[in-house]
Order: structure tokens, then sequence, then C-alpha cells
């Protein structure tokens, strides 16, 4: 049933009244989010401000107790997350794993092949990249992977890794990526890196992150919301929020 368009007709996923407990303790209150199509939405806040809570629960990993979700007009509150993730929701990186004993190609080519259609699993023989190899380069080249299409996942550097990720969650052509801290664990360069492969992305994609690197969500979001203890404590450009002495505080006061 389609619903009205929360969020004016721009909005893509709108979520409103959201709340979850955990044994009375209420991770995330009331938070009001609304992601407008094509931008980068980063969701910020201290250490258990409830990021990763929200982040479950927009992508159905979690139930709330309250709330509603509306995604392209349709309320999703209570939608599986394999059907969410069919309608075009798609998150990195629970869903795209990687298959460490499969090459980098091979691990690109099963997303594709599940996108294409193809009934039978040909991801151990060449048949799946003969059908599918212009697609299957091209993401590689797009995601720095060229040079190593026939390594094992497994032995990728860790930067590396993540691109490969990146590379099998946007071979879906998802219409809503949410990214869960893309830069967790990468060096000052892979930091780098990846932000160049998400910032390519942005534009014709929307992306939703949660991330801590906040020089990352600088260069990256057209809108942030500032979690903090569960409820949004501020929300607009970087520029607007890192202004709020409201932030400034509770980052400190973590
Ligand atoms: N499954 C759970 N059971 C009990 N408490 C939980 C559960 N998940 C989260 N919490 C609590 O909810 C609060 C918010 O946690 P959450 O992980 O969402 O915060 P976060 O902003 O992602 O934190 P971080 O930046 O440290 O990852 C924390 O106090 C956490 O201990």
């Amino acid at each position: 049933m389609n619903e009205p368009a929360i969020g004016g007709a721009a909005a893509i996923l709108t979520a409103r009244g959201l709340t979850r407990s955990f044994s009375g303790f209420t991770a995330v209150k009331n938070v009001d989010i609304t992601v407008q199509r094509n931008t980068v939405h980063s969701v910020i806040g201290p250490n258990g401000a409830g990021k990763s809570t929200l982040f479950n629960l927009l992508t159905r990993f979690l139930e709330p107790d309250a709330g509603r979700i509306v995604y392209r007009g349709e309320d999703v509150t209570r939608t599986p997350p394999a059907q969410l993730a069919r309608q075009g929701v798609v998150r990195s990186f629970q869903i795209s794993a990687v298959f460490p004993h499969l090459t980098v190609a091979q691990n690109v080519c099963v997303p594709l092949q599940r996108l294409s259609g193809l009934q039978k699993v040909f991801w151990r023989s060449t048949a799946c990249l003969s059908a599918l190899d212009d697609k299957v380069h091209a993401l590689l080249r797009q995601f720095g992977l060229s040079e190593w299409a026939d390594t094992a996942a497994g032995e990728l550097p860790y930067g590396r890794k993540r691109a490969l990720e990146l590379a099998t969650t946007f071979a879906l052509e998802p219409d809503l990526v949410l990214l869960d801290e893309p830069m967790a664990g990468l060096g000052t360069e892979d930091v780098h890196r990846v932000a160049d492969l998400i910032a390519a992305q942005a534009g014709t994609r929307t992306i939703v992150m949660v991330e801590h690197n906040l020089k990352v969500v600088e260069r990256l979001s057209d809108t942030v919301t500032v979690l903090c203890r569960g409820e949004v404590l501020a929300e607009g450009s970087y520029a607007e929020v890192a202004a709020d002495s409201r932030v400034l505080e509770a980052y400190i006061g973590h």
C-alpha cells in the first residue's frame, strides 16, 4: 500500500518515532530520520549513542518497539530483511559476504549472477566469468581491483578486501546502500582510497553511513544526523552540525 510521501517527494527512506529498548534500557528513542534520494547521509555520535541499533532497525535486522519505516512510499516497518534487500536496500557487509577461497573476480561474479537471474551456480567454474566477463571487469576496474582479479579474496590486503566488499555490494545495483563503519580498521592510505570509492558512487546512489571518521563524514556527506543517548541531537550539513555547541559538548562529554 502506498503511503503519503512523508519527508517530501525526494525522500527515499523515512523513519518516524523509531524506538528500541534492551532490558529496559532505551538505545534508540523516538528517532525521526529522512534520507533524500541520491545523497550521502551519515549518522554520527559518541560511543553508545545508538548508531548501530538505528542501523539495524533501518535494515530490519532488529524489530522496533515503536515507530515506522517507509521506503519509496511503502511501509516496510515489518518487512523481513531479505525482502527489503530484494526491494533494493542493500546493507554492507553482512549480506555481501566475501568468500575467502574464491578469487576476487569470482566474488564479484556471485552478486552479478544473482542479479542476472542465472539459475545454476557456476561460480566454481569459468562459465560464470565468461557469461558476465565484461561486467565483472568493469566492476573490478571501478573498485581498483583489476590487478587482484585472480587472487583469492582471503589473501587480499585489508584495504583491498574492503574495496571488494564495496564492489560486491554495489554490484547488486542497490537503490539504497547502508554502510556500517566502512573505514573501521583501515590505515590512512586505505581510508583515502575507500572514501574515493564511496565518493565515486555518490550522486547516482543513496548511501546511509554510520561512521566514526569525521574527516570522511565531512568529505562525503550531504546530511549528517547526530545521535546522542539514543536521540537525534542535531541534523544538517556537516558544517552546520559541527558548529552546534551541543554536538561538541556531546563528544567532549564522552
Ligand atoms: N543487544 C543489546 N542488548 C543490550 N544492550 C544493547 C544491545 N545493543 C545495544 N545495546 C546498548 O544500547 C546502547 C547503544 O548501542 P549501539 O551499539 O547502538 O551504540 P553505537 O552508537 O553504535 O556505539 P559505538 O559507537 O560504540 O558502536 C549501548 O548502551 C549498548 O550497550
